[in-house]
């Protein structure tokens, strides 16, 4: 068995991109099978280098490994092959129709209620026809003739479809500059690699019906490949993703400091039966189902990320995260404040507080009491049973009970409403930092 991800390199990888991504690697892992990553760069103008480097990257980031890859721009000798196989068993023929021709042409056939598709006009062109329009300095572009079956399709995620080739026109494969279209390059690619499984979006669908007949007509077997084709996945507003608009690239989440287990777990079951779960790619593999995945778009949505982002942190050891926490950070830094982040980059704002310098928001009508316990602050050293005694000793001086005795002290001390557990922050900033926090507060 062999999936293969084949994006090409125009751009960074979004969220969309990724599912797919991550959705062929499980599938490969979970049945033994191996994963391909093509880089699908024939489209010379809009490929670039950098985002092939940025693809690696990022899947590695994401802990996607690939046991091979390779280049579509490198085989460029294998699609010239097959263009002379189809074009020696009559199925590519040569075309010369402009844009205009063929816009003027749909336009009769629509006010004739007929079909909008290719009249196939350049098959029946004779080769005097031919070398005339040649002679007049024309190039040809080559179409596949497609076969007048239906071919029937049996999707793991869309279910069962029958594509009718007769109400589709002849594709064109070989442009008149010689380049390969991707729709060829594609089906040589998986018949000569050994491709089994074809999971990729939504968008692709359309294809398959063509991608099978040429695979017929290049000597594969019917029903070699299984196919699945995943929904698209839109963004918050219901709009497409584009991987020229960056915001939701993996690149940009993992600036926002989310972390690669959420993203991957958060994707791997987006739109399917199954509830989005922080789990490690293996076991998120041994139990992933392509055909639990709904027919339905899905929606990304970020609230359910950073979600499920707060329990990834919450679970992760100090060895795991240290490289990524504020310099000096402590295990026990961490340890008190990780049930408490969305993203890691929230983390600097909780250093500061216990390490570092914040402003206090001065309270109203709270002066006088934060200076009261100031006076009842103990002395050093600390520890997690510090700020039960002070609070009850503040409690039993002033009378003060609930909340209205602990919300002006956390307050003054973090700068926010809630937060970490103050028992375990309270030793962190040590009393020279409460006593000057609640002195500023107090003002
Ligand atoms: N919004 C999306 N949701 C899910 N899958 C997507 C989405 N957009 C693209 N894909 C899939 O990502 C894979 C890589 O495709 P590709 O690199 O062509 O992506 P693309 O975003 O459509 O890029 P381009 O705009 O450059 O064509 C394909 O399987 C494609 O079906």
């Amino acid at each position: 068995m062999k999936l293969r991800f084949a994006p090409s390199p125009t751009g960074l990888i979004h969220v969309g991109n990724a599912r797919q991504a991550i959705a062929n690697a499980l599938y490969a892992r979970r049945h033994g099978g191996t994963f391909q990553l093509r880089i699908d760069d024939t489209d010379r103008e809009r490929s670039r280098d950098e985002y092939v480097d940025a693809l690696h990257t990022d899947l590695a980031w994401l802990g996607i490994t690939w046991d091979e890859t390779f280049r579509q721009s490198d085989r460029l000798d294998r699609y010239a092959a097959a263009i002379e196989t189809l074009k020696a068993s009559g199925r590519l023929y040569p075309c010369f129709e402009s844009e205009q021709e063929l816009a003027s042409k749909r336009e009769a056939r629509i006010r004739m209620r007929k079909p909008p598709i290719y009249d196939r006009a350049m098959l029946r062109m004779t080769a005097e026809q031919r070398a005339q329009a040649e002679a007049n300095g024309k190039v040809p572009y080559w179409r596949f003739r497609l076969s007048d079956q239906d071919r029937g399709v049996d999707d793991m995620v869309m279910g069962r479809s029958q594509v009718k080739l007769q109400s589709i026109s002849d594709p064109v494969l070989v442009r008149a500059d010689g380049t390969v279209l991707y729709t060829l390059a594609s089906v040589v690619d998986d018949m000569e690699t050994g491709v089994t499984h074809v999971l990729r979006g939504e968008d692709h669908l359309t294809n398959t019906g063509v991608q099978i007949d040429i695979a017929e007509a290049l000597g594969g077997k019917v029903g070699q490949f299984a196919f699945a084709h995943l929904p698209l996945l839109l963004d918050e507003a219901g709009g497409k993703l584009s991987k020229r608009f960056d915001g939701l690239s993996i690149r940009a989440l993992r600036q926002d400091g989310i972390d690669p287990v959420a993203i991957v777990s958060y994707l791997a079951r987006l739109g399917s039966a199954d509830d989005p779960a922080p789990l490690s790619f293996d076991d998120l593999a041994a139990s992933y189902d392509v055909r639990r995945v709904s027919r339905s778009a899905a929606r990304f949505d970020m609230r359910q990320l950073l979600a499920l982002n707060r329990r990834v942190m919450h679970q992760m050891p100090f060895g795991a995260i240290r490289d990524r926490l504020p310099e000096g950070a402590t295990e026990a830094f961490w340890m008190a404040v990780r049930g408490n982040v969305d993203m890691v980059s929230e983390l600097r704002h909780w250093w500061d507080v216990v390490g570092g310098v914040i402003v206090p928001p001065v309270q109203d009508d709270e002066g006088a009491y934060l200076l009261q316990a100031l006076a009842l602050l103990p002395p050093e050293p600390w520890d997690a049973q510090t700020w039960k005694d002070w609070t009850t000793a503040v409690r039993d001086a002033t009378g003060r009970s609930g909340k209205s005795v602990f919300h002006p002290l956390r307050v003054a001390l973090t700068g926010e409403e809630e937060g970490p557990e103050m028992r375990d922050l309270l030793p962190l900033m040590g009393h020279d930092r409460v006593a000057e926090r609640l002195r500023i507060a107090a003002r």
